[in-house]
């Protein structure tokens, strides 16, 4: 491990640049001026953190070609999901800049004439996040977002594989005039990074999205400190599609949800389950838009499915794929790789499989790949039972044209976000977050601000 961290671009493997590695001690200075300054941004008035977020948006929206480029270089992804995510990601600033005017307090009928009770909000203080790779715009704004609306300040650690796109962020921020230690950056390994996060009693409040043992291990050690914690963890989505579904939509949204970020989206969906009576047509259908998809590199407007982030993340896929193939699996397109570990990309075409079982691993773990692993089902009851059968709970997609099918799977399955008859929920003014083991809190809506607030109740007594 050096003092530098090598940023590449996954399509190619060659560097993009090196950024500095931010030392232990730089770090506690940054969670010290973030803990001063919180002093002072936390008595600037709402309307005033609101006019400055507005403007952190517009610059960002300004900004969209160089920062979707500069997305595309380091994360993979496709040009026009990279736009699609900085419209995303601004458009979380724009929310919580309206948010930031509506934090209430209340007051509380008295059970005596001579007492009043006033409950008022204040910011929770300093907040430290850590940020994933496959979405490193939006998972930096719609957590600094509410963060700087409620009057907190905030230091995110990007993911090591992209924090070109955060670092430029945290410019514009203070380019727009948000003060420079209300919003920081540091660099390095979340495995160094996390601890000092975890330990500085300054910090008051962790949030982070990636995997569900690096989430669990940041509470377990935010605990000794008794931080707020929000988490945005693993996902294993299922996606239904009910017997009277209609299948061309289906097939367009579950497109639409398997290939984002070329399957590395926690709230992809993971395994379709398909009724009987429709499997056929809808896996031909399916596998026939499937073969359309353009593979390659990002940078190329036409491309649908860039790399996959790195070795490791190959890895999973690779396995699973392997695993369900050699367990009898059927492959009905894909399977194909095309990787070179020395110049360092990975490239998994997108595949279908059918005839997969709960025995296989990609029935049963996150794949974050451009997979999609096709199962049936005769019952609607037995369609959430596998479902419903993961420690994993974020999203859960199921299309019907039938009401009373759709609140019985809206009604029944142990997701936090559901989409009935659409394949992409996704919104800034929407909570996010899962059950189970994919999370703890909601990012996006009003549910989003409160976890960035401490509620104080004030008792005031005698009172003639
Ligand atoms: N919910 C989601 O959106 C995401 C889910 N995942 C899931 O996790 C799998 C593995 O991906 P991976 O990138 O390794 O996910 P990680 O959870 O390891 O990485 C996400 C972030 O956590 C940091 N991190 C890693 N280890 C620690 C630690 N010990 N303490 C504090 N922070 C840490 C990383 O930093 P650094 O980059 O420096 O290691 C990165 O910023 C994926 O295949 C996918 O299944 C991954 C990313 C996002
Ligand atoms: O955690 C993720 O994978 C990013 C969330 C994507 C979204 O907000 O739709």
């Amino acid at each position: 491990m050096g003092n530098t961290i090598q940023v590449k671009n996954p399509a190619t493997g060659n560097i993009l640049k090196e950024v500095d590695v931010t030392s232990a001690a730089d770090i506690e200075k940054a969670l010290k001026q973030g803990d001063e300054a919180f002093k002072s941004w936390s008595k600037v008035n709402a309307h005033e953190r609101s006019n400055l977020l507005k403007k952190w948006s517009a610059k960002i929206k300004e900004e969209t070609e160089q920062l979707a480029e500069v997305m595309t270089l380091e994360s993979g992804k496709p040009l026009k999901e990279s736009r699609g995510e900085v419209a995303y990601a601004a458009s979380y600033i724009d929310w919580y800049a309206e948010e930031a005017k509506r934090i209430y307090g209340r007051t509380i009928p008295s059970h005596s004439e001579s007492k009043r009770i006033v409950v008022t909000k204040e910011p929770v203080g300093l907040v430290a996040a850590i940020t994933p790779w496959n979405f490193p715009a939006a998972m930096m704004t719609r957590k600094a977002a509410p963060a700087l609306a409620a009057g907190c300040t905030f230091v995110v650690k990007p993911a090591e594989e992209t924090p070109l796109t955060t670092i430029r962020l945290v410019q514009l921020a203070h380019e727009v005039g948000i003060p420079e230690n209300v919003v920081q950056y540091v660099n390095g390994y979340g495995a160094d990074v996390g601890p000092i996060f975890t330990d500085s009693p300054l910090v008051r409040k962790i949030t982070f999205t990636g995997s569900t043992p690096v989430g669990k291990l940041l509470m377990k050690n935010s605990a000794a400190t008794m931080k707020h914690v929000s988490m945005e963890l693993g996902g294993h989505a299922p996606l239904i599609v009910a017997k009277d579904a209609d299948i061309d939509f289906a097939v367009e949204q579950t497109l639409a949800s398997k290939f984002r970020n070329a399957g590395q989206t926690c709230i992809c969906a993971n395994r379709v389950l398909v009724h009987e009576a429709i499997a056929d047509e809808f896996s031909e259908k399916l596998t026939a838009r499937v073969k359309e998809l353009k593979v390659g590199n990002g940078l190329v407007e036409q491309t649908d499915v860039g790399p996959v982030i790195n070795a490791t993340g190959y890895e999973k896929i690779h396995t699973q794929i392997e695993d369900a193939v050699g367990k009898g699996a059927n492959v009905l397109y894909g399977h194909k790789y095309d990787k070179d570990d020395e110049k360092g990309y990975y490239f998994v075409h997108p595949t279908v499989l059918e005839n997969v079982g709960e025995g296989m691993s990609i029935m049963q773990e996150e794949t974050f790949g451009p997979v999609i692993p096709l199962t049936t089902f005769r019952e609607n009851e037995e369609a959430v039972e596998i479902a419903n059968n993961t420690p994993f709970g974020l999203a859960a997609y199921f299309f019907t044209n039938d009401y009373r099918t759709g609140i019985y799977y809206q009604e029944n399955l142990k997701f936090g976000i559901l989409g009935w008859n659409d394949g992409a929920p996704s919104a800034a003014h929407a909570p996010f977050g899962g059950m189970k083991e994919s999370g703890i809190g909601r990012e996006g809506g009003p549910e989003g601000i409160e976890p960035y607030i401490e509620t104080k109740y004030l008792s005031i007594g005698g009172i003639e």
